[in-house]
Order: C-alpha cells, then structure tokens, then sequence
C-alpha cells in the first residue's frame, strides 16, 4: 500500500528476533485512520509480537515503526501510550471491588494515573460521559453491579470502555473474544461496529465467524511474515492462507 496523508500506522520492514529465532520478519503494515484491522495467523505467527512491538513492550532488532508520520520505536512503552496508542489486555484490570460506574468514573477522567483519579473520586463526575461509554459497550443496565459480579464477557467490555475512556487514537486487542460465550462474542461484534471509524483498530483474532463479522481488511500473517492481505473474499480464495491457516474448507471451518 503507498503511502498517504490517512497511514496512521506504518510498520517498515519490523523484525524482531528472540535469540536468533525470527518472530517478526521484515513487516510491512499500513493502517489507516479509522480503520478496523485484523490480524490473523495460526499460533506462532507472529501477531501478538506485533502488538508487541507496536506499543513497545518489545523493541524491534531492525526496521520502523511510524505512527502519524513520527518514527516511535524507541520511545519508552509510557510514551507511546502518551501519543495515542491503547492496548487491551487479557488480564482484568479492573477494580473488582467498585461498581461499574465507579470503574468508569475513575476511567473516565482525562488526567494521566490512577492515583489523581482516585484522588477526585466522588468529586467531579461527568454522568453523561460516564453513561454515553456504559451504554457504547451494553453495560448501561450494570452500572450499579460491583464488577466482580459481572460475567466474563461484560468484563472485557468494561476494560474496553476504560480503555475508551482514555480516548486512544490506536486501539490495539488481542483475541478480545477469548472465553466469551457465542452470543457474547456476538455482542462484542456489534461493540466493534460501534466502533468503527470513530477509532482506529487492530485485533488479533482465531475466531473466524467474528472476523468476518467485523473486518474491513484481514493481514494473514504466517512465520512472522505477512503472507496476504484484503478483504475477506480474497483472503478466503488465497492459496497461500487457505495451505497455512484456514484449511481447504474455507474461513468459516478455521
Ligand atoms: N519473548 C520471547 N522470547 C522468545 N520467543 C518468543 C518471545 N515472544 C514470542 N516468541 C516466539 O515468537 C513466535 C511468535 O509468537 P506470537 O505469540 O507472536 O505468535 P501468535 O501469532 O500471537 O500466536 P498465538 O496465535 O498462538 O497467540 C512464537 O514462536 C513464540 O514462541
């Protein structure tokens, strides 16, 4: 893809190796803004190391990382945090013990740490603010629930509207569906749709059926290289990924 005034994120040749082991091979990855991105490959392909790399939890071993038209892979992981990029991750973060609100509300304020939030916790409430982000991720009936009595699925969408609340110009997920029941993943599908083009989305996924219900283009990565990328139905006719991922019944048996 050429480059233009909408790349958001570039990846220029990124590698990575682990002791001598190439995880992530000369990638070249273009997101532009407000695009919704998966990312899909089967195990050890090299996606979450992507990630990775891309909100600097690994550094890369040669190549570029551009994020609007700056060069961010040396920057400390805090700072690329700082110019926009948000990563959701597996592990709850989430304060058990609060309700939903309280979460959100400490979420919800703009000033960077937890401990200044805290600090004005109960004083300076924006409800509506609070209820527009409830509600973006199906939690506007929850919002009195401690969070510890929520279920797994309306767990992940309370990290996700934290993560919203922080307003990331790139948002970064890892398998955001993992343990979710099918019509929670369905849900998650309908969140996703939400919330394209207001934000920029990478998602790293296994499970098909969502992919298809959300991607706008797929980048198949396989050995830490990038092997296709498209839409769905050319992914899907792709020999190269039918031979290492999807298998020859095509991408709803993946
Ligand atoms: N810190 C590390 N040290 C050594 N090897 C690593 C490290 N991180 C990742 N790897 C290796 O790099 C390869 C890519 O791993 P990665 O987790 O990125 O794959 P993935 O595509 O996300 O796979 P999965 O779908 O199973 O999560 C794997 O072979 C993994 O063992």
């Amino acid at each position: 893809m050429s480059a233009g005034q909408e790349d958001l994120l570039v990846m220029d040749k990124a590698s990575v190796s682990f002791s001598g082991f190439r995880a992530v091979s000369e990638l070249d990855l273009t997101v532009r803004k407000g695009e919704l991105r998966c990312l899909i490959g089967p195990n050890g392909a090299g996606k979450t190391t992507t990630l990775d790399l891309i909100c600097g939890k690994t550094r890369l071993t040669s190549g570029e990382i551009r994020f609007e038209g700056r060069a961010i892979q040396k920057l400390p992981e805090h700072q690329i945090a700082r110019v926009g990029i948000g990563r959701k991750f597996q592990v709850p973060s989430v304060f058990r013990e609060l309700t939903v609100r309280d979460n959100l509300h400490i979420g919800h304020s703009r000033r960077p740490g937890v401990f200044r939030n805290l600090l004005t916790f109960g004083r300076s409430a924006d409800a509506s603010g609070i209820d527009r982000l409830a509600e973006m991720v199906g939690l506007e009936n929850e919002l009195e629930i401690e969070a510890a009595h929520l279920s797994h699925g309306q767990t992940q969408w309370l990290e996700i509207a934290l993560l919203l609340a922080q307003d990331p110009t790139l948002i970064l997920m890892d398998e955001p569906t993992a343990g979710m029941t099918a019509q929670e993943t369905m849900k998650t599908a309908q969140l996703f749709n939400r919330l394209r083009g207001r934000h920029t989305l990478v998602v790293v996924e296994h499970d098909m059926g969502f992919v298809r219900d959300i991607a706008e283009t797929i980048s198949v990565m396989h050995q830490g290289r990038l092997l296709a990328e498209g839409p769905i139905s050319d992914v899907e006719r792709n020999k190269e990924v039918r031979d290492a991922y999807l298998g020859s019944g095509g991408i709803g048996h993946a």
